[in-house]
């Protein structure tokens, strides 16, 4: 097993760095079928020169590199304890060089073991057969869209769409449900895997096993490939969009598998993954460990991919200003939703433990007049102990929910930038204190850093780690649409209402 480890290594950075070519296609698309000059047309204009970016870069298509989650399939008699070892250095290996984030926290005390190694991380699931090879699956799935996922115990009642009884009627009801419920907030347009069956851990982990189909099969299941279809279609008339900015395309596949389940119990498992669906696959000699060839076709090489770089500019309508930190009250309160603002200067990230902490405490730096950015990005130290940003796309930004507006107000903050939307609680903070949220584009990781010029310095390190650090990065050129403004307009709002509306249509009996 010689090889094994390096084929690991090679497995993880292509994972994390490229995706694959049945992946990209449905996201190519979807950028044709948004019409010209919208939001989400511009917006997957930027994933795709992110994806780009990425793959010349070898670097994370997004800084969240997810749950690394192994299934391994080997022939009997493979020696498991070895390759698991081998598989626990190749992705500390790959977390010092920058291709997976530090991503496994201690989920008492919030530590981070720095190595993405930790009870429960990664997660490796093995499986014997018969055939003389290896075959060895990762999935890089995010938090953002992981806390997206959501489980149904039929019966129960579907808001938009009454009773979802045991049956493919009720099941149908969840699903369009489960996408309805995501917004943009796991970074739409999604993948979704569907579980239907099992018990609450199995269910879910079927859904999670649905996203290793390729995006192009067909369900062997006669009745769920029909409802694969219906979904395909309908849940792309609520016109959610990408990233929840309102459009044509929502889904980007769906997939279901069933299992039997208990007399008692009837669960509806949907794993929600973002557009940046990381997942490939690697065939290797079961004597050697050496790699033989992908499983999932890889996209063509990046020069081939045709982008748009001049993405977010000239959007429907809206007007583009430039703000240079620190900002006053009078240039955020003129602002309105659907602008784009181009930020330049010193900004901080922030994130949950960030928030919680500055709840009863005094910041490090001076907050007057600036802007935090909900990101957690993945970071590399040179030689000379200088910080390199390597991935910084926005994390959810609703989780700050609870702590955001009070924060802006106790420190002059006059903007978040995030992803997702925030709730009424900060909509009302920003109409009191003069504020503004901008969303930026979730995933777009080497999009975002290649603005981030310089690291000034950082807090929090030790106690927070990498992820949840505050960062101080001086920034030029970065570019985010005003989702919500300091008069009250709010498009996640206004999303989620035209949405629920959408899907209340799709009510009537359909199997
Ligand atoms: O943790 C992150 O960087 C982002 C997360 O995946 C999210 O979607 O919020
Ligand atoms: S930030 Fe968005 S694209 Fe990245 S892992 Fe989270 S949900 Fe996926």
């Amino acid at each position: 097993m010689k090889d094994f480890q390096e084929s690991i290594y090679k497995l993880i950075v292509e994972t994390s760095t490229r995706l694959p070519a049945d992946v990209q296609s449905r996201i190519e698309a979807a950028r044709l079928k948004e019409d010209e000059g919208t939001r989400s047309a511009l917006s997957l204009a930027t994933i795709t020169e992110n994806i780009r970016m990425a793959d010349c870069n070898v670097s994370p298509i997004c800084q969240d590199t997810g749950m690394p989650t192994f299934i391994i399939h080997v022939p009997v008699g493979a020696n498991q304890i070895i390759m698991k070892a081998a598989v626990r250095q190749a992705v500390a290996q790959a977390t010092r060089d920058s291709i997976l984030r530090t991503n496994s926290v201690d989920s008492l005390t919030g530590a981070n073991s720095g190595d993405n190694l930790g009870p429960g991380t990664p997660v490796i699931h093995f499986e014997q057969w018969e055939k003389e090879e290896i075959d060895v699956r990762l999935i890089l799935k995010g938090g953002g869209c992981e806390n997206k996922n959501i489980q149904y115990s039929l019966p129960c009642e579907v808001e938009g769409l009454g009773k979802a009884g045991r049956d493919l009627d009720g099941i149908r009801k969840c699903i369009l449900h489960a996408v309805y419920q995501a917004q943009g907030q796991g970074c739409s347009a999604g993948f979704i895997g569907v579980g239907i069956g099992g018990d609450r851990t199995t269910g879910y982990e079927l859904a999670k096993h649905q996203l290793f189909r390729p995006v192009d099969d067909v369900n062997p299941i006669e009745d769920l490939a029909r409802l694969e279809d219906y979904i395909m279609e309908h849940a792309n008339t609520l016109g959610i969009g990408t990233m929840g900015f309102g459009g044509n395309v929502t889904l980007l596949g769906c997939k279901v598998g069933v299992m039997n389940r208990l007399p008692a119990s009837f669960y509806v498992s949907v794993a929600y993954n973002c557009w940046a669906y990381r997942r490939q696959g690697a065939v290797l000699d079961a004597e050697t460990g050496a790699f033989k060839k992908w499983v999932y076709e890889p996209s063509p090489s990046a020069a081939a991919v045709v982008t748009e770089s001049d993405s977010q500019e000239k959007q429907e309508g809206g007007r583009e200003i430039v703000l240079t930190t620190p900002i006053s009250e009078e240039q955020i309160r003129s602002l309105r939703v659907g602008d784009v603002v181009i930020v330049n200067g010193l900004i901080h990230t922030g994130r949950d433990a960030l928030h919680h902490y500055l709840m009863d405490h005094d910041s490090p730096v001076d907050l007057n007049g600036s802007v935090i950015y909900h990101c957690g990005p993945v970071m590399s130290k040179d030689e000379q102990g200088e910080w390199h940003v390597k991935a910084a796309g926005p994390t959810t930004s609703i989780r700050e929910e609870p702590y955001q507006g009070d924060i802006m107000k106790k420190f002059g903050i006059r903007a978040v930038i995030g992803k997702g939307g925030m709730g009424p609680k900060t909509l009302k903070a920003l109409q009191e204190h003069g504020g503004v949220y901008l969303n930026a584009i979730g995933g777009a990781a080497q999009f975002y850093a290649k603005c981030l010029k310089k690291v000034e310095g950082v807090d929090f390190l030790k106690e927070f780690g990498v992820p949840e650090a505050m960062w101080h990065l001086q920034c030029e050129g970065f570019a985010a649409i005003v989702t919500m403004d300091s008069h009250g307009g709010s498009l996640h709002a206004e999303v989620d209402e035209s949405s629920v509306d959408k899907l209340a249509r799709l009510k009537d009996k359909v199997f």
